[in-house]
């Protein structure tokens, strides 16, 4: 019997505008496809010397969608697969402020305008309550990659840069983890939002001509679950882990017209996306023995995330607009190497965990074993 295999989803979200560059982006009409018409220019450039048409295929496009409807193609079924202990994994990628912030944590401003990750919050614990034999233990922690160097967004009393406190990538039998990141459980919707909020508020956050408001880091918010029997008689658990990943964007220095500071930032942030793609062209690449996980910060942390047992999806963000065809263009053909073949993920398996004096949830002594 072949192994089963899926295909890493990839999705494109394209930022609403009034500019649509109709004759030069074609939608496909199956909401799969989308096709890239450059007329020649008779100065050549980069994307103006052969070729002038491309046709990309996808999984979904997400063109005038709300933030629900991103949710119910991208997430839902992810999530509700992380509860029956498949790892999942969710990452938006693209230009500076095509709306990567936007869809993973949404837009203050409205209830319906918010992202990702409280949705995702809120169908855990909604799913949770549910649960009738199921109890479900939900943990959080929030890292910040800025600059090759780690930060807890949850514990800034640590202190930015500060050298005692750095967190370091480890390799362990369980997979890889940030050593010293604070995880931290969350009982209720509330008390993960207030998370997510402090969160937000510690990111690095620098302006320049593309986007006031732009993550100048990639971010990524872990959620940790656990389900077990509510008869404590069984100590059967399933545990899982669903991260969502929110890429600092990707930028033309010239265009973004950025100097000093933002311009040392976008030479990391160009170059972790590098070693992101050759990573992800690896993967891709059946025949080839080394993937180069440990290049940069995200690429090792990403680890599991990427290469190990689980769900994936990628959305990518673009603009509409003819002036950004350019990376328009180099975001749709990251997209499709992204979507490369890889094994079908299986549950993670349950374990057995040992429930001290305290009971579950309540300051239980833990062991694990399998
Ligand atoms: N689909 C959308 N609908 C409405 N507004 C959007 C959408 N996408 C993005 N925006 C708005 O565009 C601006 C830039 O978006 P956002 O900050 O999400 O970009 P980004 O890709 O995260 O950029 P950077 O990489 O610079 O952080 C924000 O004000 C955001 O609210």
């Amino acid at each position: 019997a072949g192994t089963k295999t899926r295909r890493v989803l990839a999705f494109v979200r394209v930022k609403p505008t009034s500019h649509f560059a109709q004759d030069m982006i074609k939608l496909g009409s199956d909401n799969k496809s989308i096709d890239i018409y450059i007329r020649k220019s008779p100065r050549g450039g980069i994307v103006n010397n052969t070729q002038t048409d491309w046709s990309f295929k996808l999984d979904g496009l997400l063109h005038n969608a709300s933030q629900e409807m991103v949710y119910e193609a991208v997430a839902k079924d992810l999530v509700s697969k992380a509860l029956q202990g498949y790892n999942g994994t969710i990452m938006c990628y693209g230009q500076t402020g095509a709306g990567k912030t936007y869809t993973m944590t949404g837009a203050a401003s409205e209830y319906r305008n918010r992202g990702i990750i409280p949705r995702a919050i809120q169908q855990i614990f909604k799913s949770a309550a549910e649960f009738l034999n199921i109890l479900v233990t939900v943990r959080i922690s929030y890292l910040e990659i800025y600059n090759e160097t780690l930060f807890d967004l949850l514990a800034p009393a640590l202190g930015r840069g500060c050298k005692d406190n750095q967190l370091t990538v480890m390799d362990g039998p369980q997979g890889v983890y940030v050593k010293g990141l604070s995880i931290h459980p969350v009982s209720h919707e509330e008390e993960a939002l207030h998370l997510l909020f402090e969160g937000e508020t510690n990111r690095v956050i620098g302006e320049h001509s593309l986007n006031k408001n732009s993550s100048r880091s990639h971010c990524i918010f872990t959620m940790f679950i656990e389900c077990r029997s509510r008869d404590y008689t069984n100590h059967k658990c399933l545990k899982s882990k669903i991260t969502l990943i929110d890429l600092a964007g990707s930028e033309r220095l010239s265009k973004t017209g950025s100097e000093g500071q933002v311009r040392i930032e976008a030479s990391y942030i160009n170059k972790s996306l590098t070693f992101l793609e050759q990573l992800v062209i690896a993967l891709a690449d059946p025949k080839r023995e080394h993937i180069p996980f440990r290049q940069s910060k995200l690429t090792h942390v990403l680890k599991d995330s990427l290469g190990g047992n689980c769900n994936t999806v990628l959305v990518t963000n673009i603009y509409g607009e003819a002036e950004h065809l350019e990376e328009t263009l180099s975001s749709l053909r990251f997209a499709t190497r992204m979507n490369w073949v890889t094994a079908e993920p299986v549950p993670n398996k349950p374990f057995y965990r040992e429930v001290g004096t305290g009971g579950p949830g309540g300051g239980a002594i833990l062991l694990y074993y399998n």
